[in-house]
């Protein structure tokens, strides 16, 4: 079944229709005029950039580009540059930015982190300088994000380096009301946008035209051109002029002829300067794996937290639920560090505080699905944890992306399940990913089954949201990946959420009956997206993965298969050597032989001292007191004791169990007594046919009857509302499932549903920011817990700084 998200998605959008006033031409002519005076500089710049014929000069060789002030740029440009230790250029500047400031087309592709930011934003600057705009020229460049986070870690930069010009800069992702908007829009030189919101003002906007937009960037093209965005891509298209410069950059670079055809590029030039590299990722990133089942995730998960509590990690899962349930328990755990989550289900003001907070801090951890996956610049995060595989190898070099970033050093951990390592691996070394693997030292995992479950029996919220995690996360496996879903010990998966039992699942009950009613699989789930941003829907290897496959490679990886016991760095300055719970196994980077640098040298990925154990074991006794009367957690206390493997946070388990069980029982009494209406409800409907057609039969009116009985779309539980109300939930389940489908495709992050936003939009500003949630619960994922963690770094001060920053920058045009 495929979310309404795809349903909408799959109407062609019609061209964005453009609203003007009678007076509009005037205001065009009037602007032109004041831009024809003559400007030293700039010819000078210009000389520099198409030197006249009778001067013929080679352009600067980008061998000989040492500093940003050997380019022919505005001296506002460079002082901006200055002034925020831009000095000398990335390989992509270098490469890419004399393309730029001539105005070519160009398609730029280089590693994550290595500064493709400035490569769009300075010709951007540079070419509004030369054509003396104005803010009352309005938009003359455009640039589109997949995510509202993006657009405005672009905007900020530009902010910065752009400070001396006289321009104007928005950022438009749906953070403020459309109206405050639209007032700003037709005098903002430079819009930083998520493709939803653009659409919205191009609709909606009076007077807002693209009539002078000289230049057009993609930020991680791909993913804006491909799945979710493409309706609304090619609605904005449509509204632009086709003469004007368009650049697109990513990681994972689109050269799908498709893609290029729809923005009418003229002549663009490719610009990859890191194609010939030996590896697509950092080489300063220390990739591994390990192959772990499902059960075992979130035991894993919390041993490296609690062995990493001096380091910046983000840990990607697969969906919105199962974040935030992570994010709620991990949370009440108290692992000795700030825990965030970041997803798409979020209110627009607490994804902000998230991004603010987690870039701020130097010992965090933050949960997140593939919202923060592509072009975020966290300072400094020191681990990627991929708790759930990603959908593709283009998703994986933009998650891991997230560290090691200009000149850092970073380190990356992917889950894999036992069905996804042989083709995960395969992948990976094709698109040239050096990744070794590690083995689980089980004897060092701690176990948080109790835990969960103990928290899960005292929280009946608590235990609702553990089992949408659980329907959330298989859904999405089931639509990855059908023989890894069939793989999974569903009971084992649901007893390490802290579930009694596993609940039904509501997708696959569905996709039965349907196929039982018509005598065919009909019925195919397409959508992952029962709750996450993304609504990509095929598999989107690029061409250019394909063209890269290397079988000797691969065959040359199968082989060294084998477990090592050679040793890779420590990475922890924070973690001893004594009882790590991963060993190395083997190396698999691509076209190199395996070499044993020692015998018994073990990776410490994980770990805790024995003498800090010693030392938490009385503060846990005292904790336990504590636990036994109310589930409650110390919010300032170091609980680095609780997590002894049968510790189950002082809790009467068997009491809490057979709570629980009560509780189950009760909610089936109530299934059972739903479903028997239900079936009441059928007989009397089947018995109502019969009894028509015999009228029918016998030449009477059928209508006549109507009236009596209810019709069925009316009086009977639809389809959806059975299979819920069979679902081990209780009847909301389904409901919020649904709404969440319906919330997740709202995101901007993703493809937008501008019908809808019309109606939110006139309603009130405020409601049309929180486009996100009808959670309110979600209002948790940041609270005071999280602003002012154990570790807190920055005072309420700080934050209410810097949400007032926020909310200045939302507001736009400076
Ligand atoms: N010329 C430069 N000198 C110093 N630092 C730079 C320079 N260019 C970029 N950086 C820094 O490098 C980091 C990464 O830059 P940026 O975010 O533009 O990378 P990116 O290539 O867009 O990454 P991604 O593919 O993940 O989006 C940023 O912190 C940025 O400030």
């Amino acid at each position: 079944m495929k979310s309404k998200m795809q349903k909408f998605s799959m109407v062609k959008k019609k061209p964005a229709q453009v609203k003007r006033s009678k007076n509009f031409k005037k205001i065009q002519e009037k602007r032109h005029k004041k831009r024809n005076t003559d400007d030293p500089e700039i010819e000078a710049l210009n000389a520099r950039l198409w030197p006249s014929f009778d001067q013929p000069k080679e352009d600067i060789a980008p061998a000989d580009i040492k500093a940003f002030t050997d380019l022919p740029i505005s001296k506002k440009t460079l002082e901006g540059l200055k002034a925020n230790n831009f000095t000398k250029p990335t390989d992509i500047q270098r490469e890419s930015l004399m393309f730029g400031l001539k105005g070519h087309d160009i398609l730029g592709a280089a590693k994550t982190g290595s500064g493709k930011t400035l490569a769009f934003l300075i010709p951007i600057l540079e070419t509004l300088f030369k054509q003396r705009f104005t803010p009352s020229f309005g938009m003359a460049a455009l640039v589109i994000s997949p995510t509202r986070e993006l657009a405005y870690q672009s905007f900020d930069v530009l902010k910065k380096i752009g400070k001396l010009h006289e321009l104007s800069f928005g950022l438009v992702t749906g953070g403020m009301s459309l109206k405050e908007e639209a007032k700003k829009m037709n005098s903002t030189n430079v819009v930083i946008c998520t493709p939803g919101r653009l659409l919205q003002h191009f609709e909606q906007t009076p007077n807002f035209t693209a009539d002078e937009l000289k230049i057009l960037v993609l930020d991680e093209a791909d993913k804006i051109l491909h799945m979710g965005f493409a309706n609304t891509m090619n609605a904005i298209i449509e509204a632009l002029p086709r003469q004007r410069q368009t650049l697109l950059f990513s990681a994972t670079q689109t050269k799908s002829v498709k893609d290029l055809a729809r923005l009418s590029l003229k002549k663009p030039i490719y610009v990859s300067v890191h194609e010939k590299a030996k590896e697509t990722t950092p080489t300063s990133l220390q990739q591994r794996y390990i192959v772990c089942e499902m059960q075992d995730k979130i035991n894993t998960l919390w041993s490296f937290i609690k062995s990493h509590k001096q380091k910046k990690i983000l840990a990607f899962l697969s969906c919105c639920k199962q974040t935030r349930y992570l994010y709620q328990v991990l949370k009440k755990m108290h692992p000795g560090l700030t825990i965030l989550c970041l997803h798409g289900h979020m209110k627009q003001h607490q994804r902000m505080e998230v991004y603010n907070s987690f870039s701020r801090k130097q010992h965090a951890v933050l949960l997140a699905t593939d919202v923060a996956a592509r072009g975020l610049d966290f300072p400094v995060v020191n681990w990627v944890i991929q708790v759930d595989k990603p959908e593709n190898v283009d998703t994986y070099i933009h998650r891991v992306g997230r560290t090691a970033r200009y000149e850092k050093v970073g380190e990356a951990l992917l889950l894999l399940l036992p069905s996804e390592e042989k083709k995960m691996a395969e992948d990976l070394v094709k698109r040239k990913i050096p990744i070794v693997k590690l083995k689980v030292n089980k004897n060092r995992m701690f176990d948080v089954t109790k835990k969960l479950e103990s928290l899960c029996a005292a929280d009946k919220d608590l235990k609702d949201n553990a089992q949408k995690a659980f329907i959330s996360v298989m859904k999405t496996l089931y639509v990855l990946d059908k023989s890894s879903f069939q793989s999974v010990d569903l009971e084992a998966f649901a007893a390490s959420l802290g579930l009694v039992q596993a609940p039904k699942l509501p997708f696959l009950e569905k996709k039965k009956k349907s196929e039982s009613s018509t005598g065919a699989s009909v019925t195919e789930l397409t959508s992952t997206q029962d709750d996450d941003e993304s609504s990509e829907e095929d598999d989107d290897d690029s061409e250019d993965e394909k063209s890269s496959d290397n079988e000797g490679d691969v065959k040359k990886w199968l082989k060294n298969k084998k477990t090592l016991n050679f040793g890779v760095n420590s990475d922890d300055d924070d973690d001893d050597n004594d009882g790590d719970i991963y060993n190395v196994v083997k190396d698999v980077k691509p076209g190199e032989n395996e070499e044993s640098t020692g015998d018994n040298e073990q990776l410490a990925l994980v770990e805790e001292t024995r003498s800090s154990k010693k030392k938490s074991r009385a503060r846990e006794k005292l904790k336990l007191l504590k636990y036994t009367t109310r589930i409650t957690f110390d919010e300032e206390g170091n609980v680095e004791g609780q997590e002894s493997d049968d510790d189950a946070g002082g809790l009467n388990i068997d009491q809490a169990r057979e709570r629980m069980k009560e509780r189950d029982k009760t909610d089936k009494e109530l299934q059972r007594q739903r479903i028997k209406e239900q079936h009441r409800e059928q007989r009397l409907k089947l018995k109502e046919k019969r009894r028509l057609a015999e009228m029918e039969k016998r030449g009477q009116s059928a209508t006549e009857n109507e009236v009596v009985l209810d019709t069925p779309d009316e009086s009977s539980p639809s389809d959806d509302e059975k299979v819920t109300e069979q679902s081990d939930n209780d009847h909301s389940e389904s409901d919020e499932e649904n709404s969440d489908n319906a919330q997740a495709d709202e995101t901007e992050d993703d493809e937008p549903l501008p019908k809808k936003r019309k109606v939110v939009a006139n309603v009130s500003d405020e409601e049309d920011i929180q486009d996100d949630s009808s959670d309110d619960d979600e209002d948790q994922s940041f609270d005071g817990d999280q602003a002012s963690g154990n570790e807190s770094e920055i005072g309420a001060e700080d934050i209410e700084q810097e949400e007032a920053a926020v909310l200045a920058l939302l507001g736009g045009t400076r």
